[in-house]
């Protein structure tokens, strides 16, 4: 299902011009699978202001398109290989790869300023001077820890803001209402609370039908209450429509919470991969949450690297824990092309 495509590219460095379609120029695109529709006739996806936020960027596309079955493997949302980007002398991203198999909830913990924004920016087309090779569901949407709506435009046309045609107010009710939002829909943006906001944002996500949901600290400006009640509603979402969720947080429990693999990124790479095998809805007083937290933060450079307290003992090396299948990064799977 990985549809767009960078074969071995270096891209031309360039300013990000906000407003600008995600689409890469041709030059840096040698080859497309499926046709994105996220332009209209050529055109961006979008006409608004400049100022528009970054998660419209994310295409929008009709919903006859659907993950693509690969003979040999099953299919992904994206799929990074050799992928670096560096800031001047700051080489942020070093030769990483990467699988996000349709369907799974990825979670993507790392030291503060390791480079996930930067990685989801990357996977959400925002930003193109890379080199190595990057290949994301076509159908794809973002989202923010701020919501990014535009304060201009009603609640309903924020939701449907990007998408070709006319705006489809019954669409984006849809949306509002799957999110409980709909009561919403007229309102302006700075008359909603920051819980609302954020379940705008993820309506204008839903709304785009997506293949991959690219979640950038989307519950970090929320209060302890609104931000279990909106993790709850994207764990609904993610069951009831199954994307493939990336989801970048400084939160070990809500990556346990959530995720069907967690990984930890560190110097440029996935350095840990650690696929979560309890059965949702996850309670962290389960000792085997407790230990994978434990485990979690041991990679993160916190606390143990093992919970004593799940197993009364410090672990020995080498010993398997059964709730959690931790490895490095797969090994590499067939490229699709
Ligand atoms: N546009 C930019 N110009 C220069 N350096 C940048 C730019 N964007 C990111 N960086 C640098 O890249 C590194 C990774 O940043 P990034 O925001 O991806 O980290 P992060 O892991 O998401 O951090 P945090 O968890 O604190 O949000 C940092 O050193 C940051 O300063």
């Amino acid at each position: 299902m990985a549809t767009g495509i960078q074969r071995n590219v270096t891209t031309r460095p360039g300013p990000e011009t906000p407003g600008q379609s995600p689409t890469h120029p041709a030059v840096d695109r040698p080859a497309v699978d499926r046709p994105a529709v996220d332009t209209a006739g050529g055109q961006p996806e979008r006409a608004d202001p400049p100022t528009a936020p970054e998660a419209d960027q994310a295409p929008a596309h009709p919903p006859a398109a659907g993950p693509l079955p690969t003979p040999d493997s099953a299919p992904l949302a994206a799929t990074v290989r050799g992928l670096r980007r560096a800031f001047g002398s700051n080489v942020v991203i070093d030769d990483l790869d990467l699988d996000v198999p349709a369907g799974q909830f990825v979670a993507l913990l790392g030291a503060s300023g390791c480079g996930k924004s930067t990685l989801l920016r990357i996977l959400a087309d925002l930003d193109t001077e890379i080199s190595g090779q990057v290949r994301v569901a076509s159908r794809r949407a973002v989202a923010f820890q701020t919501p990014r709506l535009l304060p201009w435009k009603r609640v309903w046309r924020n939701v449907v803001l990007g998408l070709p045609g006319r705006p489809d107010r019954a669409r984006a009710i849809a949306a509002l209402t799957e999110v409980g939002l709909a009561h919403r829909a007229d309102a302006w943006p700075k008359t909603l609370s920051g819980g609302e906001a954020q379940r705008a944002s993820l309506a204008r996500a839903l709304v785009r039908d997506p293949d991959l949901v690219l979640l950038d600290e989307p519950f970090g400006a929320l209060d302890a209450l609104t931000r279990i009640r909106v993790q709850g509603l994207v764990e609904q979402l993610w069951q009831r429509h199954s994307p493939a969720i990336l989801l970048v947080t400084h939160d070990v429990e809500e990556a346990l919470l959530l995720a069907d693999r967690v990984l930890v990124m560190k110097d440029g790479v996935i350095a840990h991969s650690a696929t979560i095998a309890l059965a949702r809805p996850r309670d962290v007083g389960d000792p085997r949450f407790v230990a994978l937290r434990a485990e979690l933060l041991g990679w993160l450079g916190v606390g143990h690297a093992r919970s004593e307290a799940a197993n009364g003992r410090p672990a020995r090396d080498g010993e398997p824990d059964p709730a959690v299948d931790v490895r490095e990064p797969p090994p590499r799977q067939k490229i699709l092309s």
